[in-house]
């Protein structure tokens, strides 16, 4: 019989997570995506459950890596509420399963491992994609997105500057230029992360500097906007997966970009890093990524118990 699934809280997750370890498996797992070998790894598209009298979605995110012998799952509820509620916008758990047998072999805090390979995808965006000796980084949203994306780009570029709406510098540790508005943030910024729950544009195209690289992250439903038409049709598109990008973006749905490559392609060589351009990378998450995180997780668990 089948040992009991190990319980993997928030603490716990949190201790084990490190940028260092998931940042190379995540490119790697990206370039195998974008290969589209079904031997290799099979991702479909995130199947959105609407939660029509409570503003949210919830969304299943399975993902099997046959070679690496990874099966999971990831439950996630995320939410439009613009009404300053004090609740996460995104709650989740992940569910990693043995692949021979089908026996869950362990169910995991979600929200760390979003946080954090959602903040390591957008890194790996920005060090693929944005313009050598970037100095300015923006992040506009001040919330859980918000702080992970400032610690893994603390933790890998050295920007001079890094500019936020006001609120930013309440979570995060190190210094921030406060900013009265959005313009003020990111005009002159090499490098704009947009981690908001807006479901209209807040990022305008006639503010951004050309040849910057925009991480654009909230905005996950085809009706929801972040970035405006002007950007998005200036801008080289990319995205972590074109189908996920074609179905759930309202930014590329309903300004009609075009994505160019997915981050894959430029980690494959088989598309350009078009790092001289203004280019957006637009995040939509993977359940490959919460696969890849849950497996570091698991393994990092299974080490540090047979030490007991
Ligand atoms: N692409 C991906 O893989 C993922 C995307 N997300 C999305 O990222 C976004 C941020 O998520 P969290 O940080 O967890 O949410 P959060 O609720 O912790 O923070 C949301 C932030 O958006 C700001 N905001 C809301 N309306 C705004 C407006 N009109 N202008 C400027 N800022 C505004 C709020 O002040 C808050 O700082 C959400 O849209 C979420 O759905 C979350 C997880 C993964
Ligand atoms: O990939 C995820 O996880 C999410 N993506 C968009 C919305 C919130 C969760």
């Amino acid at each position: 019989m089948a040992n009991p699934p190990v319980i993997i809280w928030k603490d716990e997750v949190e201790r084990l997570l490190r940028y260092r370890e998931l940042i190379p498996r995540l490119e790697v797992a990206l370039g195998k995506f974008s290969w589209r070998d079904s031997a290799e790894l099979i991702q479909p598209v995130r199947t959105t459950v609407p939660l029509q009298k409570h503003d949210g979605f919830m969304g299943l995110m399975p993902a099997y890596m046959e070679n690496d012998g990874v099966l999971s799952t990831k439950f996630v509820c995320f939410y439009k509420r613009e009404d300053g509620s004090t609740l996460p916008a995104t709650q989740a758990t992940v569910v990693l399963l043995d692949p021979e047998y089908g026996n869950v072999k362990a169910v995991m805090d979600g929200e760390v491992i979003t946080d954090m390979r959602t903040a390591a995808v957008s890194a790996i965006s920005a060090k693929l994609l944005m313009r050598p000796g970037a100095e300015v980084l923006a992040i506009l949203g001040t919330g859980r997105q918000a702080l992970s994306h400032y610690n893994v780009f603390m933790e890998m570029f050295s920007f001079k500057e890094v500019r936020g709406l006001r609120g930013l510098e309440t979570p995060v540790s190190g210094p921030v230029t406060a900013c009265v508005s959005v313009e003020e943030a990111v005009r002159g910024a090499d490098v704009i992360v947009t981690v908001t729950r807006c479901t209209e544009p807040v990022l305008f195209g006639q503010w951004v500097k050309a040849g910057a690289h925009v991480a654009a992250v909230g905005a996950c439903r085809p009706n929801w906007r972040e970035l405006d038409d002007v950007l998005m049709k200036e801008a080289v598109v990319y995205a972590d997966s074109r189908e996920g990008a074609m179905a759930e973006s309202g930014d590329i749905i309903l300004s009609g970009a075009e994505v160019f490559a997915e981050l894959g392609d430029v980690i494959n060589g088989t598309k350009p890093a078009h790092r001289e351009k203004t280019t957006v990378f637009k995040s939509l998450g993977m359940g490959v990524q919460d696969a890849v995180s849950a497996k570091l997780v698991f393994d990092q668990w299974k080490a540090r118990h047979s030490q007991l």
